[in-house]
């Protein structure tokens, strides 16, 4: 025996309401949309028929019910029956159980969301040719059909009689403000107690001013740039707004989107690729699908393609502005550079436009990596801001251009360069290898400062520097501190060794390189006037003394780490410098 399924109507209310719709709003929507597709359904047949949609509030009732009439096909007794009593039946599916690519409807589910706010639904509708039906829906699952008297016009009016909990929804200006927020795009005039609340045309086809003014009503800013968009094959057309401010591209995007003229959402995602973080969109597309609850966008083929399609376009505008207009593509660099670089460490695209347009900060002047290249071949950048900084005048003096990659994503955006062409060479900067390039002194010079180089050396020694005396450029600069970055890297290798347990002593102490006994440089500039006078001090003592003072000025001034006999040595050789500076009283 064949049987059908029994359908408890309270149990799929509390599903619409709990798992599927964000809000009990959404009825207004799904009353637009009916409204909206029983017209364009009359329209296929009767091409010339009335194309109107009213609401009238409890303003206007009068009596706390709220009435939505349109000027559609009406349905006949049998399709009452069949479609509005029927759960996930829907006339708006051809013969093969599709839906047809003309209505906004599809599922068969919207009209029980009125069930959200109201207890009763009440439609009377004519279709031509046929008599006036009414029918009445309770949310307890019962229905009942009468006939009464004929409407004059044929067309469908749905009455909701609120339920007392939910008498909000139904309020005069929230039902206006739903159905401007829904429907304002909506293709048939819709009123709302009289007022037209509809805009007519797609608010991007009108001008600059007019897509101004939307991006300040719907996101609030006043767009950098506005771009075209246009995916045929989904029947799409909108604009994205290019964002004045830097926008976090870690943070998903949220886009406009209609749906055939009715709004699906204020804030969905995915619509762009995850790079084009820096644009909000507002489009409307007559091919995509919605989900179910009509609040998202279905994930399929189509999607994934209009995404791609996106994309070309966003790109495409970059490309343009770089070509054509470098001064705006640096004010947009200078808004979005964060987001910008943050995706060059994925995407290819996004590198080359930083290597071309990004001003690095070199010791050359500021400038993008790719006319640094040209100038200087070899990318050579420091990978810390104070390396490059303590650095930087040295290593200019001695004609060598370095690129500041210490802010956030520089180095590894400078790594990545050969990706885009295997020619391309980078090379950090270690510092030893600049005083590579410091003049030794002349071999009688040299000879000469033996001894002050040995008391040098002598009250260094305890701390593990090597004293060396070079000359160099700048002369102002008296002593610089060079380490290189393995010797660094041992160094605290062995400090970490001497603190932590036994255990992770012997872990680390696999790590030690016994080969790696380069010692880190303390280079004493023989072209520094301060530096010759204390070479000649006759006192080995207070050679000792200003030797460590430069150590610790040099140390400090790279922004080295001083450890507990650094910070010790510091000390003392500065009170010992007052001391010897202020006379005693006794003498
Ligand atoms: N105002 C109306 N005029 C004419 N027919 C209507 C009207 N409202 C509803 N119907 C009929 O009732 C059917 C069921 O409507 P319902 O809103 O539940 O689903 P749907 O619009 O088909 O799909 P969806 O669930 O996607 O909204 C519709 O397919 C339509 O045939």
């Amino acid at each position: 025996m064949n049987q059908s399924f029994q359908v408890d109507l309270r149990g799929i209310v509390d599903l619409l309401s709990h798992h599927l719709y964000s809000s009990p709003r959404v009825y207004v929507r799904e009353l637009m949309q009916n409204a909206v597709d029983a017209i364009t359904a009359r329209r296929a047949v009767a091409p010339s028929a009335p194309a109107s949609v009213w609401l009238e509030t409890p303003k206007t009732t009068g009596d706390g019910t709220l009435r939505v009439h349109d000027t559609g096909l009406g349905l006949t007794e049998q399709q009452v029956h069949e479609l509005l009593a029927t759960i996930g039946r829907s006339g708006k599916r051809d013969e093969l159980g599709f839906s047809r690519h003309e209505f906004l409807g599809q599922f068969g589910i919207g009209l029980l969301s009125c069930f959200l706010v109201a207890d009763e639904i009440r439609v009377q509708t004519r279709h031509e040719g046929h008599p006036t039906v009414y029918w009445t829906g309770y949310s307890d699952g019962r229905y009942e059909t009468k006939a009464g008297p004929d409407r004059q016009e044929v067309g469908t009016t749905v009455t909701l009689v609120p339920r007392r909990d939910a008498a909000s929804w139904l309020d005069t200006d929230r039902v206006r403000d739903l159905a401007v927020l829904f429907g304002e795009l909506l293709p048939y005039p819709v009123r709302v107690d009289g007022d037209l609340i509809t805009a007519g045309e797609l608010p991007w086809r009108g001008g600059r001013a007019a897509l101004t003014e939307l991006a300040q009503q719907t996101f609030g800013f006043t767009p950098f740039d506005v771009i075209e968009l246009n995916v045929p094959e989904a029947g799409l057309t909108g604009v994205a707004l290019v964002l004045p401010t830097p926008a976090n591209p870690a943070a998903k995007a949220g886009h406009r989107v209609y749906l055939k003229r009715m709004l699906l959402a204020e804030g969905a995602e995915d619509v762009l690729p995850e790079w084009a973080f820096f644009a909000r969109c507002v489009l409307d597309a007559s091919e995509l699908r919605p989900t179910a609850s009509r609040e998202a966008l279905y994930e399929d083929g189509l999607l994934e393609s209009v995404r791609e399609q996106l994309g070309a376009q966003l790109r495409g505008w970059l490309v343009n502005l770089a070509r054509h207009d470098p001064d705006r593509m640096n004010r947009f660099l200078a808004v979005h550079h964060l987001g910008v670089k943050a995706l060059a460490m994925h995407d290819d695209e996004m590198l080359r436009l930083v290597d071309r347009w990004w001003p690095m900060e070199t010791n050359m002047g500021r400038m993008p990596l790719e006319e640094f290249r040209r100038r200087h071949g070899v990318v050579r950048y420091s990978a810390n801001v104070d390396e490059f900084r303590q650095l930087a005048a040295v290593a200019a003096a001695q004609g060598l251009a370095v690129v500041n990659g210490g802010y956030t994503y520089d180095t590894e955006l400078i790594e990545r360069l050969p990706v885009l062409d295997g020619s391309i060479l980078v090379d950090r900067l270690d510092p030893s290898d600049l005083s590579t390039r410091f003049d030794t002194l002349e071999p009688g010079t040299e000879l000469a400062l033996r001894p002050f180089l040995a008391a040098a050396q002598r009250c260094l020694d305890p701390l593990g520097c090597e004293v060396v005396l070079r000359a160099f450029d700048p002369p102002s600069m008296p002593a610089l501190y060079l380490t290189d970055r393995n010797a660094t890297f041992q160094r605290r290798l062995r400090e970490t060794t001497q603190v932590v347990d036994e255990l992770w002593a012997g872990v680390l102490s696999a790590f030690e390189k016994a080969e790696a006994q380069a010692r880190p440089q303390l280079v004493l500039n023989h072209r520094n006037p301060l530096v010759r006078r204390i070479a000649a001090l006759p006192s080995p003592e207070v050679v000792g003394l200003t030797v460590q003072a430069l150590y610790g000025q040099a140390l400090l001034l790279g922004h080295h780490p001083l450890r507990p006999a650094d910070t010790a040595l510091l000390n003392r050789s500065f009170l010992d410098l007052i001391d010897l500076a202020v006379p005693r009283e006794d003498a």
